[in-house]
């Protein structure tokens, strides 16, 4: 190796952190003064849309200037610079679906970084009540998962709550299959979600283990930590689940589709502010009467609004529906359809609009 080189390009890297290093610094002033300006207005720190246009935007310069960073790389950065700042004027902290570890974990931390603090929660209504009663300032809450379905639990909870979702994240799910078993024959059990055991059904046919026991847990995290602790035992698990608990990881994206995903809930207790490029979630309990759902998907077609998503779900033995579609409640023609059909329609929030669709 040419040393003087190796030097030479480290002195490099140097000058150039020192100048980011004091770049931050000046930005975090700045975010000071914009959190002074909340401060006596009340306005929310979080604000999602803004983080949203201010990646945009710089995606835009980085292809138009031929950087080499793409989005993925422009948002973990970003959104770590964000929280930073956020966490600066504010400490924040967030209840999950945990443990640790888990899914809603990794959406939680994709989202709020490395200084917030987390607060495991073993269950959705356990967040919901941990956010309302503000021991949290956010939750994050799975809503629906694109092999399994919508969460039953977080459609109760959002009709019960006076809760906002103030924003989605999608993350595309991979199981491992973890185990202190050198052999796939040496496994006589297996932990994991009930959930993750439907999604790994193939795999789990294709290595012969379909005929072993299988034993539903409340997290795949905790399966791991249970495999660990068990000789003959296997999770399946994430990929941090298995390092979390030092499991061994004998299989990775053991999934069926290729196309696993689960959509997560950012709620907390204010609403945002148009971002032009949001959703709106609703429920929905129509009149018993014939045509009531049609009249109201009537209104919404003649109003030009694109309906993403439409599901039916029954609570405490009525039917409801969980409706999203593209726009923000403040725009003129969604304001004047929810007006419409206020008395049947319970506004969850709107919130930018994720480009991981599920
Ligand atoms: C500084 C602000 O507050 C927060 C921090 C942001 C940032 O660091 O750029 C952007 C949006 C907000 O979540 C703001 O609203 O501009």
């Amino acid at each position: 190796m040419n040393e003087d080189g190796l030097l030479e390009l480290r002195n490099k890297l140097d000058s150039i952190d020192n100048e980011l290093l004091a770049l931050i610094n000046e930005r975090m002033k700045i975010v000071h003064q914009v959190g002074a300006l909340k401060a006596k207005s009340g306005g929310a720190i979080y604000r999602p849309e803004r983080e949203k246009a201010i990646i945009d935007r710089l995606e835009k310069l980085n292809k138009e200037s031929n950087g080499s960073l793409n989005r993925a790389a422009i948002e973990a950065l970003f959104l770590e610079i964000f929280a930073i700042s956020r966490n600066i004027e504010l400490p924040e902290n967030v209840a999950y679906l945990g443990p640790e570890g888990s899914f809603t974990h990794q959406a939680a931390e994709g989202r709020f970084g490395a200084m917030s603090s987390y607060i495991s929660i073993s269950s959705i209504k356990g967040i919901f009540r941990e956010v309302s009663t503000k021991k949290a300032r956010f939750g994050v809450v799975p809503i629906e998962n694109s092999s399994n379905g919508i969460v039953t639990d977080t459609i109760n909870c959002l009709k019960q709550y006076d809760l906002k979702i103030i924003a989605e994240v999608v993350l595309d799910i991979h199981h491992t299959l973890a185990t202190n078993c050198d052999k796939i024959k040496d496994i006589k059990r297996i932990y994991s979600k009930d959930i993750a055991f439907d999604q790994c059904r193939k795999f789990l046919a294709n290595v012969g283990l379909d005929e072993v026991e299988q034993i539903p847990i409340e997290s795949t995290t905790k399966a791991a930590k249970i495999a660990v602790e068990e000789e003959g035992s296997a999770a399946i698990c994430p990929h941090v689940g298995a390092k979390l608990h030092n499991l061994p990881i004998l299989f990775e994206n053991i999934e069926d589709t290729d196309n696993n995903k689960t959509r997560f809930f950012i709620i907390s207790d204010f609403e945002n502010a148009s971002s032009g490029n949001d959703k709106t979630s609703i429920l929905v309990k129509f009149a018993d009467r014939q045509g009531a759902l049609f009249e109201f998907l009537k209104d919404f077609n003649e109003a030009g609004i694109n309906l993403t998503k439409i599901k039916s779900h029954i609570v405490e033995g009525n039917s409801i529906f969980f409706i999203d579609f593209d726009g923000h409640k403040d725009d003129e023609n969604v304001k004047n359809v929810l007006l419409k059909h206020s008395e049947n329609v319970k506004v969850l929030g709107s919130y930018v609009k994720e480009i991981n669709d599920i």
